[in-house]
């Protein structure tokens, strides 16, 4: 395909996205029809949509529409492309650029250069003041890759060495001693030997980061409350000699969790609320609990417009019943951790606040606030105990 072409299927998949399909299905249903495109055509058209969903609002002022033509004509603009050579009108190309089409389109308002909602931008603010804007300015570019160094199976200077072979480049990550950045071929990685083998696992950093802080926490047992597909668990096995039990409210979520834990040499049981032995107690509870994601919307755009305040007001909702829930759950002089991948005060400081003005006998002991950067994802952390 031509670089026209890969624009031309983005303005249809993005168009279908606009009329109300979930991007997935949507770009899914262009690659089904696309036998012509290959790797590389459907990688490249892929990061069109994405970078388009990301900045779907300055796109949508510089193109001068909200449609797969003016986002994809903003994203053109916006990145000193030439549009006669996208939207020539020759082969699979876009048609060329019509009067009106030249005429329209502005160089975008402050929130819309955010790439946020404007309902959301008051709450960011609340949450980040003058850094607000650089805050936006992160989600609107493409999220590293970062894999976690198994130590059970090899050092991060093997793994480097490793994954160089098979053509990807990779580096120490700067902050985070069992992360490793790649900077070249990420879409070789879920294929590559490296993870097959157990050697890594792809993990963002500031997860990562996260399970660092928890470690001097874990006892002799940890409970991983919200296990989902069991990254962080994985994480607590390698780093600790504590017993790791993942729960998690959907058993479909873990599915996958004894195998990856085989490979990495580990053994991590799981539990759903019906197995959860309720009578038992853990010296670390750990709850990475659902949330907006809005740490993460560079990995996942289209939730970044679909969240609304009601949807947020719910997601508070099991936030607090999750903490409720965990909180019987540790031990006597055991921590209780909440985490989310989230950056709204909302879901993250209000919570906690909110938990123990209704608990009493809880203090607060420690907080992490890791603002989404180049580095990774936003996170926030907060460890609890009993007074
Ligand atoms: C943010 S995800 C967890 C991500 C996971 N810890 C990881 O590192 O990949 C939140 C998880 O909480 C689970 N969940 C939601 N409500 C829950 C509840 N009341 N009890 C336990 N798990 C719950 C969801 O099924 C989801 O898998």
């Amino acid at each position: 395909m031509t670089p026209a072409a890969r624009h031309a299927a983005a303005i249809g998949i993005l168009d279908s996205w606009l009329a109300g399909s979930p991007i997935e299905p949507a770009y899914q249903g262009w690659a089904r029809g696309a036998r012509y495109a290959g790797s590389k055509d459907r990688a490249a058209v892929r990061d069109i949509v994405f970078d388009a969903l990301r900045c779907r609002r300055s796109f949508a002022a510089r193109g001068g529409a909200e449609t797969g033509r003016g986002l994809v004509i903003g994203l053109v603009r916006s990145t000193g492309g030439q549009l006669t050579e996208i939207f020539s009108g020759t082969g699979h190309a876009p048609e060329p650029l019509t009067e009106a089409e030249r005429a329209a389109g502005r160089e975008p308002s402050r929130n819309e250069a955010a790439d946020m909602p404007d309902w959301l931008l008051p709450r960011l603010e609340e949450a980040f003041g003058e850094r607000t804007e650089a805050v936006c300015d992160v989600l609107r570019r493409r999220a590293p890759m970062h894999l976690r160094v198994n130590l059970r199976r090899t050092d991060r200077d093997t793994l480097v060495e490793s994954l160089l072979r098979e053509g990807i480049e990779a580096e120490p990550h700067p902050e985070v001693a069992t992360a490793v950045s790649v900077t070249s071929n990420p879409r070789r990685v879920a294929r590559s030997s490296a993870l097959s083998e157990g050697l890594a696992e792809v993990q963002d950093a500031s997860s990562q980061a996260v399970v660092h802080r928890l470690v001097p926490y874990a006892g002799r047992s940890v409970l991983d409350y919200c296990a989902g597909a069991g990254g962080k668990s994985l994480a607590f096995a390698d780093l600790t000699d504590a017993a790791i039990l993942a729960h998690d409210i959907a058993a479909a979520r873990m599915a996958d969790l004894p195998e990856r834990a085989a490979r990495a040499g580990i053994g991590v049981p799981t539990a759903t609320p019906g197995t959860l032995d309720t009578a038992r107690q853990y010296d670390l509870v750990f709850c990475d609990a659902p949330c907006s994601g809005s740490g993460t919307w560079r990995r996942d755009p289209e939730a970044k417009w679909r969240l609304t305040p009601a949807r947020l007001a719910e997601l508070s909702a099991m936030q607090d019943d999750v903490l409720d829930a965990a909180a019987g759950l540790v031990a006597r002089d055991g921590h209780l951790a909440y985490a989310t991948c989230s950056i709204l005060k909302e879901e993250n400081e209000d919570r906690i606040a909110a938990f123990l003005a209704r608990t009493p006998g809880w203090v607060e002991r420690e907080r992490l606030r890791i603002e989404p950067s180049e580095t990774g994802d936003g996170f926030f952390l907060a460890i609890l105990a009993r007074a």
